[in-house]
């Protein structure tokens, strides 16, 4: 008797990101209705399924969909338009002027569609996402087959988008509603930063995610200057204030958290808090070296994310978890911290679990979807390989990336996104919001 399944993928190696750690040789995944149905020895698959289709990966490492755990995915367009500043200076003198001339409802749908492009060839099969017109990037991600938890934005200033906190609130609510039940999307409720969104507006937040059993999604002690300002304006740090109206819990998704003591992670590691470590734009941004080893020892839950492609300059998540290793064996002075599988985990795993999608993605276990990766180790530069894991971390790209599914759907086969959108139409946008920016 063979059980019937749509997929079944046969991989030189399985390294499903779970409990026991473990690289399974020769084994095959099968895919049912979307859903993982079973990961067994390919000898075994061999007299006990009959699938659909059948995808042999003879060279391949197949791990679980990368999650990328904070991301502005428009900002694709805004990719390189200004390099090597600070923060705030980044902010204030070019980010925030380009975005209230030019984000609207058609910039943040093109702007999406270019970022999941190169999310999903790049095995990122779900973002957690905070931007402007959740509506439009709801749309390009549902054209592209990517899985997002998209964010109702408050920020206590004026924007293309929306005029005051509670405008924000309204159309991100509204947007939500229209949204209900999509097999792809949830929300989240994001305020932008302590610097920008009010006591008042905070509680709302704080209110509306208990109300809505919603994540909250914040940007959060990014910079020493943060800090600084809180005191001065509040008395207490951004931490602490954040706490004080509500905000803090096992739904809090903290980003950046580089400038904390052990006061905030204990703090943090109370509310069963979980961090969003983007390396790259902390180090890009210059503010400075997220304590990733403390925050582990405190129990947090650290995924990896991207933030956009203006501080970053890419959406690639192979990266990050090179970055982070490296960066956090150089901030300890000691090489054992956070290892290849570390790294892995807080790149699928554990983002998925911080961003509230811990039950359903993530890993590569019978009942959860069918988000998964392949990556191809069997070029030359590539050998040997004695552990997959340290190649996925220390060797391996996103340009070996071959084939990527979500829910149990082929987005990538043989490196090639599998959509009714070719490159030169995402290319061409592309060039024509260019030509707008620049003028
Ligand atoms: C409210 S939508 C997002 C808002 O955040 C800006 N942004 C992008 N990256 C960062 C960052 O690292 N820290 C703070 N704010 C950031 C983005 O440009 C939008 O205005
Ligand atoms: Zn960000």
């Amino acid at each position: 008797m063979t059980e019937a399944v749509d997929l079944l993928i046969n991989a030189r190696w399985v390294v499903p990101v779970d409990d026991a750690e473990s690289v399974l040789e020769h084994h095959a995944v099968a895919v049912c209705d979307g859903r993982i149905h079973a990961v067994l020895p390919q000898h075994e698959a061999r007299t006990s399924i009959s699938a659909r289709r059948t995808v042999e990966l003879r060279d391949h490492v197949l791990i679980p969909g990368l999650v990328n755990a904070h991301t502005h995915a428009a900002m694709a367009l805004l990719r390189g338009i200004a390099d090597d500043l600070p923060l705030m200076r980044w902010l204030q003198e070019a980010i925030w002027p380009a975005e209230s001339r030019h984000v609207s409802d058609a910039f943040v749908r093109d702007g999406t569609l270019l970022a999941a492009a190169e999310m999903l060839r790049g095995g990122v099969t779900t973002c957690n996402e905070m931007y402007f017109f959740p509506d439009a990037a709801a749309q390009a991600f549902e054209r592209m087959g990517m899985r997002a938890v998209l964010g109702v934005t408050v920020i206590d200033f004026p924007t293309p988008y929306a005029a005051d906190a509670d405008d924000y609130l309204r159309k991100g609510l509204e947007a939500r509603d229209r949204w209900r039940g999509h097999p792809l999307f949830e929300f989240s409720i994001a305020p932008h930063a302590p610097y920008t969104v009010s006591d008042a507006s905070l509680e709302r937040v704080a209110s509306l995610a208990a109300e809505l059993d919603c994540t909250i999604h914040m940007h959060v002690h990014e910079t020493a200057h943060e800090v600084e300002e809180s005191l001065a304006r509040h008395g207490v740090r951004p931490l602490a204030r954040l706490a004080s109206l509500g905000l803090l819990g096992p739904g809090f998704l903290g980003v950046h958290v580089v400038h904390v003591d052990d006061h905030d992670i204990a703090l943090l590691a109370h509310h069963g808090c979980s961090i969003a470590h983007c390396p790259t734009s902390n180090m890009k941004l210059a503010s400075g070296i997220a304590p990733i080893a403390a925050m582990h020892e405190a129990g947090l839950r650290i995924g990896l994310g991207t933030d956009g492609s203006a501080s970053n300059n890419r959406l690639d998540l192979f990266e990050e978890m090179r970055q982070a290793a490296l960066l956090a064996k150089v901030a300890g002075g000691d090489a054992s911290v956070l290892p290849a599988r570390s790294a892995l985990r807080m790149a699928t795993r554990d983002a998925a679990e911080a961003i509230g999608l811990g039950g359903r993605i993530g890993t590569i276990e019978p009942g959860k979807l069918a988000d998964l990766c392949a990556v191809d180790l069997g070029g030359a530069d590539m050998q040997p390989c004695y552990d997959p894991v340290s190649h996925l971390v220390y060797v391996a790209g996103r340009q070996q990336v071959s084939h990527v599914w979500v829910g149990g759907e082929a987005r990538v086969e043989g490196g090639v996104l599998q959509l009714h959108l070719d490159n030169s139409e995402l290319i061409a946008t592309a060039s024509l919001w260019q030509t707008r920016i620049e003028s």
